[in-house]
């Protein structure tokens, strides 16, 4: 176990140009920890507060403040904590702020040290970050939920959804999934280039062309799918994050040019729902239309995903709220919105435990900081939005979960369709073919409190291999030891899964010798137990025969059984009685045929000795006597007798 020896921070730039915190936690065995703070634009209103400097400085962003907080008030108090007590360290920071909301120190110098701690701890555990926060379980690869096309606060266009996903469930593996939404991106880039329209590039690298409205956008999307070859509403479903709060201003919801009420925008939803394949919708309505949330999850909450951002924001009080009400069925998990690692990961448990789905997600300000895409892994929540396949504050983060699909393996397993439970019952395609067809129309610094960042430059020195590189990397290979690639794995191919690896080959051969050595044993196993059948079928007839004669033997020492049997083979009767016998037109007498033999005769008739009786069946195996056999010959018994003449 290691503890912590001394907290640095600075400050540094996100993906839009504006000042965030980055902070490193140095061990006493030499680790550090780095972790950087992204930043939202559509932010909610009950989100941990974010420290800036205000004044002219970057526009009054700097987080000098920020930096400060790390530098004089935290690392002094965390130093001697160990770095694997994360609730400890976490809980020590909250109390440190003394606020609700983390107003004091900030959310943003709070969450940096958090995860950096998180992050040295597992450095020094020589676990990637997924692994030691997730444990031996985590195992699922989420489903990435990329936003291609960007609108509301993240692009300067009349669009008024703020993000249009697509989601590739069809997949078999990230890795595919990731190829796929690819080129979706691509060819929706062809698409607008063939209409004319603008292909720059929104906050998330979605792009942010100026539509009439929001379904056109949904519109030129499917198109794009169309063109890949894919199947939209099969391979690939669609995802909106409406951000509804930024467009609901005096008491109604100013959108596509009108104001509307909670049940107009929920009626548009249910429209949307039934034309497009949309599997998710996050903050359709206000983040305190509590009302208007559960009626729209009464309504469509058992057909699609309603995500709770800014209604939630990542806060266990507020989201029990909404487990309650049943104001939405899935929370969308950022960590700057709660500030620390051991708050967010109980909003993730909450959320589970009352069948709640989650959805890991970046920030529109983000940085090359990686942390969301081992979370992802780490609580197995099956789905992520960290933008689109474009810019590296973005893909940074599908690499990381490249990286730990093939860190994982076997054991990997992608989320996909099981990611959304409605889908399941095939609740989409009946959903899809009720609704019309789609077509419708101070300067940057870096500072340290403690004992300094010694082992910054103790270990910086000691460059470590593989994506790793840690500090701050995620799962690589381990210390001293290269990966490698999987056998016929070429770089930019897919690798689809299942795949047979050289295991599976040798266990599939020896299954195959296995097989052909038990496979005569096993013939004639079956082979007993054929004959053991027909002997055991034998030997019950052979019980049933001898419980007949047994009967019979019974019956005939009853006199009148005799007496019966008497009579009736050989006709005799008892004195007094008369006996008539039928005869036939021969004169001979109709019936039985039995005649008495002489007794004495029986009785001496003498048994052939053995070996005679053995010589004479070899003799007759030789030479049957089928002429001695006793061949039945017809015989007429009876004849009809003539009919009297007058009849005729
Ligand atoms: C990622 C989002 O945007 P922002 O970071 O601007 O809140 C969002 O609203 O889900
Ligand atoms: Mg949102």
């Amino acid at each position: 176990m290691a503890s912590i020896e001394a907290v640095g921070a600075r400050e540094i730039l996100d993906s839009r140009g504006n000042p965030t915190i980055e902070v490193e936690v140095a061990l006493d065995d030499g680790t550090i920890g780095r972790a950087a703070v992204p930043s939202g634009a559509s932010t909610g209103a009950f989100e941990a507060v974010e420290l800036r400097d205000g004044g002219t400085r970057y526009g009054g962003k700097g987080v000098g403040k920020a930096v400060d907080a790390v530098l004089d008030v935290i690392g002094p108090e965390l130093v001697g904590f160990e770095a694997s007590e994360q609730r400890l360290v976490d809980a020590r920071l909250l109390e440190l702020d003394g606020t609700p909301n983390k107003a004091q120190l900030g959310a943003n110098a709070i969450l940096g040290v958090s995860l950096a701690v998180a992050r040295a701890a597992a450095d020094s555990a020589d676990l990637p970050l997924f692994r030691y926060v997730g444990g031996p379980n985590a195992h699922l690869l989420p489903v990435p939920m990329m936003n291609i096309l960007n609108g509301g606060s993240h692009a300067d266009t009349g669009v008024d959804v703020q993000e249009f996903m697509i989601a590739p469930i069809g997949a078999a593996t990230f890795r595919e999934a990731l190829e796929q939404g690819a080129s979706v991106y691509h060819a929706l880039k062809a698409v607008l280039k063939e209409k004319g329209l603008a292909t720059g590039l929104g906050d998330e690298g979605g792009f942010a062309p100026d539509l009439p409205n929001n379904r056109e956008a949904l519109d030129l999307i499917t198109v794009a799918v169309e063109k890949t070859g894919l199947v939209a509403g099969k391979d690939i479903v669609f995802a909106l994050d409406v951000a509804a709060s930024e467009f609901f201003t005096d008491g109604a919801y100013q959108f596509e040019g009108a104001a509307k009420t909670s049940a107009e925008m929920q009626a548009y939803y249910a429209d949307l729902a039934a034309s497009y394949p949309i599997v998710s919708i996050e903050d359709p309505l206000d983040e305190e239309d509590w009302a208007g949330w559960a009626s729209m999850t009464a309504e469509l909450g058992s057909k699609i995903q309603l995500v709770g951002d800014d209604l939630f924001v990542t806060n266990v009080e507020r989201l029990g709220r909404g487990i309650t009400e049943q104001s939405a069925n899935a929370l969308l998990v950022k960590v700057n919105q709660i500030g620390s690692l051991t708050e967010t990961l109980d909003s993730v448990d909450l959320a589970h435990r009352n069948g709640f789905r989650c959805m890991m997600s970046h920030r529109s300000g983000e940085t090359e900081d990686t942390t969301i895409a081992d979370l992802a892994v780490a609580t197995n929540c099956g789905q992520i939005k960290t933008g689109a396949p474009a810019r590296s504050e973005r893909v940074a983060k599908y690499n990381q979960l490249l990286r730990i699909e093939e860190e994982l393996d076997d054991a990997a397993r992608y989320a996909g369709r099981g990611a959304f439970p409605p889908l399941r019952s095939g609740a989409l395609s009946s959903r899809m073919s009720q609704g019309r067809p789609s077509g419708r129309g101070q300067d940057p610094r870096r500072r340290t409190t403690g004992s300094g960042p010694r082992g910054a430059s103790r270990r910086a020195s000691t460059p470590r291999p593989g994506p790793g590189a840690r500090p701050g990397a995620g799962p690589g290979p381990r210390r001293g030891v290269p990966r490698q690639r999987p056998p016929g794995r070429g770089p930019g191919q897919a690798a689809p899964r299942p795949r047979l690896t050289g295991r599976a080959a040798i266990l599939v051969l020896v299954l195959a010798v296995l097989m052909v050595s038990y496979a005569s044993s096993m013939r004639a196993y079956l082979e007993q137990r054929r004959h053991q059948a027909a002997l055991s079928a034998s030997i019950s007839d052979s019980r049933a025969t001898i419980a007949d004669l047994q009967r019979e033997k019974k019956r005939w020492k009853d006199p009148a059984y005799v007496r019966t049997i008497a009579h009736q083979r050989f006709g005799w009767v008892l004195p007094g009685e008369i006996g008539f016998q039928v005869l036939d037109d021969d004169g001979k007498p109709l019936g039985h045929t039995d005649t008495l033999s002489d007794p004495s005769a029986v009785t001496a008739a003498s048994r052939p000795l053995w070996w005679q009786s053995a010589w004479g069946s070899v003799v007759t195996a030789g030479k049957p006597d089928v002429a001695a056999r006793d061949v039945p010959q017809p015989v007429t018994k009876i004849k009809p007798p003539p009919v009297p003449k007058e009849k005729q």
